[in-house]
């Protein structure tokens, strides 16, 4: 059980680097969640001791995917994200990079999908500058918000 009230973003990292454990956090927008979310999600937590969830506000989505975005407001996309079981807090940034939201949670691993390069990633010289290192997990193939959204448009 994980008590009534969500515990911050910030207090899952200063619970989890109290005990000595290992901070896990991953990025996106989330916009419709679908499995490949949810794996990579399930994966990125079973490589530590807490999952931190940031997720890109819904004008930081806007900017990113376009103006019909995001179909999931800021409310529910974190409110799906943080009804994972393997989700310990969700953290929303506002800024083009996740790079401020990191250098507050200092995780010791960075995780994305297989959309992108570790080293390509420009939040990667901050993952290394607060000691972490940033990992990228295959993605599950077929899954993506885009064709979601395309073939929710198809059927109507
Ligand atoms: N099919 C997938 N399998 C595993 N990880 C995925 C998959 N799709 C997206 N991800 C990962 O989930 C995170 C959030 O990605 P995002 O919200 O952009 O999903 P998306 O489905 O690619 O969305 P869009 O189609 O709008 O770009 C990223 O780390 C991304 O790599
Ligand atoms: O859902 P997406 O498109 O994976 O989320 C974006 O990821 C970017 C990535 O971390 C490379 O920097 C990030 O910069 C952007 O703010 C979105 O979170």
């Amino acid at each position: 059980m994980r008590g009534d009230r969500p515990r911050t973003a910030l207090e899952v990292a200063e619970a989890v680097r109290a005990t000595g454990g290992r901070l896990i956090a991953t990025g996106g927008c989330f916009d419709l969640l679908h499995a490949g979310h949810v794996s990579l999600l399930r994966r990125a937590r079973a490589l530590g001791d807490a999952l931190i969830v940031c997720v890109n506000s819904d004008a930081s989505v806007r900017r990113l995917k376009g103006p019909g975005r995001p179909v999931v407001g800021e409310p529910d996309r974190v409110e799906v994200l943080r009804a994972l079981e393997c989700v310990d807090a969700v953290a929303v940034f506002g800024e083009e990079t996740p790079a401020a939201m990191i250098e507050r949670l200092r995780p010791h691993v960075w995780v994305k999908g297989g959309d992108y390069e570790a080293l390509d990633l420009p939040e990667a010289e901050t993952v290394r500058r607060v000691g972490g290192e940033s990992v990228i997990l295959p993605r599950v193939s077929g899954r993506s918000t885009t064709d979601l959204i395309a073939a929710a448009r198809a059927a109507r």
